[in-house]
């Protein structure tokens, strides 16, 4: 089998390695890489990242968001946190059964005597909290599997950044199926470090096919930052490609204790089809301009604020803040 210890932390980076790994017709086979990410939110391809994260926090905390080629929930990494990633092809014997990729994980966490388990949902968990989660694509007759550790992460960070707010969402993304979680590291008795955890995965994995380290070349390396360029720094695959959806929320402005409901639809493309809004501007023939402007506008900061300016919103309504308003339609 061969090996990579990816040693890259930058997320766009790392997804676009295992894209490209997965994807390369001559790279070699069976594959094992361990990675990590660091401070990352790492979403499902189907996902709307609206619905999942905790915009606000996220941005404040410049925490990176990416979108997986892989289905599932939404998760949070941090250099407490390893990943894993398998990549060979799709034998008969795998079928829908992919918890004997969670076998050397488990082995490992054996020798320290901590018992984990493996869910029909492929979650592995001890003593009922979650502490890897998993997820799976295939293509060409290869498949990709991959997992999340939680050794020693910052567990209050991750829930405060997928903690979301009551607003209603009508879509058909797929919604995370949150757990509750624990780290690897507080069910040890010795001392381990993450280094510790990693080398002995890795002796677990040697132990049961012999590892040949994989190298990657100048062109592999262009060619994998050409897909971080195109894709995976890109805010219309992180943010823009979620399923079409419609949300209604409420918030108030700071100057006004008046509540404001706000209804978007937004198209698959993270662009804005209508919005309304509703309360203290009930009425108000520039609300009806305001909502106009904004048709057709992508749900992203910038672009909503230069709409804001270019059409000169204090002018004609100086109770707003543009600031503010964006704030409200985004978060
Ligand atoms: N890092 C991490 N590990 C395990 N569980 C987590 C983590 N972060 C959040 N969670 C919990 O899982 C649910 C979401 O569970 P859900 O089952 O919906 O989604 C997943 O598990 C997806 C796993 C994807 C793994 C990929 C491997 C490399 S790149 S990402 C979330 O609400 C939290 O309760």
């Amino acid at each position: 089998m061969y090996f990579y210890r990816n040693q890259s932390t930058n997320p766009y980076f790392n997804l676009a390695l295992e894209e490209y790994l997965f994807m390369h017709e001559q790279l070699k086979m069976p594959l094992f890489m361990l990675w990590q990410n660091d401070n990352t939110i790492v979403v499902g391809r189907n996902q709307n990242v609206m619905e999942e994260i905790n915009l606000q926090f996220v941005n404040d905390m410049n925490t990176k968001v990416v979108r997986r080629n892989t289905g599932g929930g939404t998760v949070y990494h941090d250099l407490g946190n390893v990943n894993y990633t398998f990549i060979q092809e799709k034998d008969s014997s795998i079928g829908m059964d992919f918890s004997q990729f969670s076998v050397p994980i488990i082995k490992t966490l054996q020798k320290w005597g901590v018992k984990a388990e493996c869910t029909k949902r492929n979650d592995l968990r001890i003593n009922d909290f979650k502490f890897s989660g998993t997820a799976q694509t295939e293509k060409k007759g290869r498949i990709l599997h991959h997992g999340t550790l939680l050794f020693n992460s910052d567990l209050n960070f991750l829930r405060a950044a997928l903690r979301t707010k009551n607003d209603k969402f009508q879509s058909k993304s797929i919604q995370s199926v949150r757990s509750s979680i624990t780290n690897i590291s507080e069910h040890l008795s010795e001392k381990i470090s993450i280094d510790d955890f990693f080398n002995e995965l890795i002796n677990v994995m040697q132990a049961e096919a012999s590892l040949e380290s994989l190298l990657l070349s100048e062109r592999d390396l262009s060619e994998i930052n050409k897909l971080v360029q195109d894709k995976y720094q890109k805010w219309e695959w992180n943010y823009g490609h979620s399923p079409g959806y419609q949300v209604e929320k409420v918030r108030c402005l700071s100057n006004d204790s008046n509540p404001i409901k706000i209804k978007i639809d937004v198209n698959r493309h993270g662009r804005i089809n209508t919005i309304q809004f509703e309360g203290p501007f009930n009425g108000r023939i520039q609300i009806q301009d305001l909502e106009n402007i904004l048709k057709n506008k992508e749900m992203k900061s910038a672009v909503l604020l230069e709409t804001l300016s270019f059409c000169n919103i204090n002018n004609f309504m100086p109770e707003i803040n543009s600031n503010e308003l964006v704030e409200m339609i985004l978060n």
